[in-house]
């Protein structure tokens, strides 16, 4: 029975296509599977660089283009033109499969064959080519084959290459790029050793297409045609980079985890991997830091599994259970102990108060409670002795014997207090979640996986590590530590979880432009930021393909006059047909955002502020930065970077009072301003008023 296959750059351009042109399209191709090879009428095309290639009939103007096997039974859809584009298309195209990869690649050859003469030309009067120092052999196991090599051989310059991109299969353009970069070829196929195969049958299209999962959608019904063409855009679901697929399928003997730079597409590896693990019959929880977030993944996750083996959607689905971290501690509790009894931040102040007076102590209140989260919770202390030998990493001052003897007896009082009264705090209901967990032999899930794990606090990580026995692929954690902006540092091996050897780093990201990326890697550029595994993480080496406007940085004399060039700067973007909900504005305080959603609806634009679990809605979408995270946009302006708001005053420990938290304060900032402008997609401007932020005025004066 013949089978289609999607091609990526179909599904990238069928949105474009006219509505009754993409409704033929889904008729056609939804009897295909039933189709007898002679009732599919596909033509053969005279002249064809390929004689592969045929064209299949959508109406009387359209035409597709397929990749017929001549001795499978795969088709891959390559493209929907008009009938006499479709052919021109399809004449010039070649299909052939890449010595080491695998997998199929389509490039123009003909364009490609017509550029070598002229190249070689302009390479005569250059001394040196940009790939000598590589040999033929070297450039051939990297899967380079002998319809690039002769335009290698005559490159000159980087650009050339750049220029030269859409001439090539992306795989052999990604090669080349790394040897201009300065790797080695050894470093080279370290990148591409997620999709190495050997003994390739350059004939077997079929298998070609089996292993091509980053380009080629084996469709497999009518359903998953359907759910494939529904949502197009969302091209996550369907083709994840080789280093993406490699991640999502493998198997790990214990805790695994994936780092890399903002949108790289970490999210898209955790949903997989919680469909698939959920698929093989697994018990999953996959959570985060939000509810926000949480929810997010909810609708992601059902899109995915209504795209992928669509008819097991509710049964996969009634197996993860989406929910933030806190909840699932609540709702653990809730189970043993009914709703627990939360105290305000006024009453257990109260409380410090009452304990310092009972006890006759010269603590503070506000030191108090900061000792007990940061070191006695943290930490997971429960005894004086667990106490006093515990790290207290970032708490300022230090603390000699006597005193800490004064604070374990505090911190006892205070922890009688809340048990006599039936008294919690959100920390303690984690803990004592943890704790439940810990005790069960059935544990609730076979797989947890986190997202956003950057921001978790080591008594959530005790509950997520209490909630699945340890085992083969119990936690997969996807984070960037870059991004951390709510959470304490917090490494793996203190909360027991184990990712040695098991860490995969993303580095392309797929949101945002490389002028974009390329700023915003500058905010964090020098910074040393942890790995939460006892090194140095770092996001070198991420990248984007896509290209785009630089960046607008601009300083004004005032605020209103800053803000009357955001409604300029939003108007611009609408004038040119950018729908107001692809508009972001990101500001540092809530009071700003206030402004700016009143500024921007007193000049007539839509606008709207961004609040808790309501990130859908009409109009521009304005929030403090925090509230960036997990969203994007394909504008977007940050506003009011100036030096008195950001770092953030009140946010900020004085650095006399205490150099790490100060140190590590800034750095939170910092991350802030990062998150927000690595949500933009196309464009970015970053404003301010009176003198930058230190941290725009440093990247400025690179
Ligand atoms: N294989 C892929 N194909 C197409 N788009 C992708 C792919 N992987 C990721 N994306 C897209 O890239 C964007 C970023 O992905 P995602 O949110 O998963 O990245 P992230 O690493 O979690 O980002 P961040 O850390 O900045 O929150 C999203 O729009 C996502 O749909």
């Amino acid at each position: 029975m013949a089978q289609l296959a999607l091609d990526k750059d179909f599904l990238l351009e069928f949105p474009s296509l006219e509505k009754q042109v993409r409704e033929r399209v889904s008729e056609v191709f939804a009897k295909f599977e039933h189709a007898t090879h002679a009732g599919l009428h596909l033509e053969k095309i005279t002249g064809a660089r390929d004689d592969r290639m045929r064209t299949i009939r959508i109406d009387q103007f359209w035409r597709g283009v397929l990749l017929a096997p001549p001795n499978g039974d795969t088709y891959t859809l390559l493209k929907v033109l008009p009938h006499d584009a479709a052919y021109d298309w399809a004449k010039r195209r070649k299909a052939s499969v890449n010595a080491v990869t695998g997998a199929i690649e389509i490039r123009d050859i003909a364009a490609l064959d017509a550029s070598i003469p002229h190249m070689k030309r302009m390479a005569e009067s250059v001394p040196e080519r940009l790939f000598e120092h590589v040999k033929d052999a070297d450039l051939r196991r990297l899967g380079i084959d002998e319809h690039t090599l002769p335009l290698v051989r005559v490159l000159t310059a980087s650009f050339q290459l750049e220029a030269a991109r859409g001439l090539l299969p992306p795989v052999q353009w990604d090669v080349l790029y790394g040897l201009a970069a300065g790797l080695s070829p050894e470093e080279v196929w370290d990148e591409l050793g997620a999709s190495i195969v050997g003994d390739v049958d350059p004939e077997d299209l079929d298998a070609a297409v089996r292993r091509s999962s980053d380009r080629v959608l084996l469709v497999e019904g009518p359903d998953e045609l359907m759910a494939a063409l529904a949502h197009p855009f969302d091209l996550w679901r369907i083709y994840l980079h080789p280093v993406q697929r490699a991640v999502v399928d493998a198997s790990y003997k214990g805790s695994a985890r994936i780092s890399g730079g903002p949108g790289t597409g970490k999210t898209v590896v955790a949903l997989h991997r919680a469909h698939r693990l959920a698929r093989a019959g697994g018990r999953v929880l996959l959570t985060t830091f939000t509810s926000t977030l949480a929810e997010s993944l909810q609708a992601s996750l059902t899109l995915l599994a209504e795209t992928t083996g669509a008819g097991e959607a509710p049964d996969v689905l009634s197996r993860v259970r989406v929910e933030h971290v806190d909840r699932l501690a609540h709702r653990v509790f809730r189970e043993a102990h009914g709703l627990p009894e939360l105290v305000t931040a006024q009453r257990e102040r109260r409380l410090w108060e009452e304990v310092t007076d009972q006890l006759g102590l010269d603590l503070s209140a506000t030191f108090l409670a900061e000792e007990w989260r940061q070191v006695v919770l943290a930490r997971g202390a429960r005894t004086a002795a667990e106490y006093l030998s515990a790290k207290r990493t970032g708490r300022g001052r230090g603390l000699g014997a006597s005193a800490k003897a004064q604070v374990w007896q505090a911190v006892t009082a205070f922890q009688e207090l809340l048990a006599e009264r039936g008294l919690w705090t959100y920390e303690t209901v984690v803990e004592e979640g943890a704790r439940l967990l810990s005790e069960r032999d059935d544990k609730p899930f076979d797989h947890v996986v986190v997202d956003e794990a950057q921001d978790l606090y080591p008594g959530q990580w005790r509950l997520l590590r209490a909630a699945a026995a340890e085992g083969p692929d119990d936690m997969f954690v996807a984070g960037d530590t870059h991004q951390r902006i709510y959470g304490p540092q917090v490494s793996f091996s203190e909360v027991g979880i184990n990712v040695r050897g098991r860490s995969s780093k993303l580095r392309i990201n797929y949101r945002t432009t490389a002028q974009i990326l390329r700023w915003s890697l500058g905010l964090m550029r020098g910074q040393a930021v942890d790995d939460m595994d006892g090194g140095l993480d770092s996001v070198a080496g991420c990248r984007s393909e896509m290209r785009g406007a630089e960046p607008v940085l601009k300083g004004f004399t005032s605020w209103d006059t800053e803000l009357r060039h955001l409604t300029e700067t939003v108007r611009s973007w609408t004038d040119a047909e950018v729908l107001p909900e692809e508009i972001g504005v990101a500001a540092r305080s809530n009071k700003t955002v206030e402004q700016v959603v009143a500024a921007l609806e007193a000049a007539g634009l839509p606008a709207r502020a961004l609040a808790k679990g309501a990130h859908e809605g009409k109009g521009v979408a304005v929030g403090t930065m925090h509230r960036m995270k997990g969203l994007e946009f394909r504008c977007l302006a940050v506003v009011g970077t100036s030096g008195e708001q950001l770092p953030a005053p009140r946010s900020v420990t004085p650095e006399d009072e205490d150099p790490g938290a100060h140190a590590r304060d800034l750095l939170r900032e910092r991350s802030l301003l990062f998150v927000a402008c690595t949500r933009a997609r196309e464009q970015l401007t970053v404003s301010w008023h009176h003198s930058p932020s230190p941290f725009i005025d440093a990247v400025l004066s690179d």
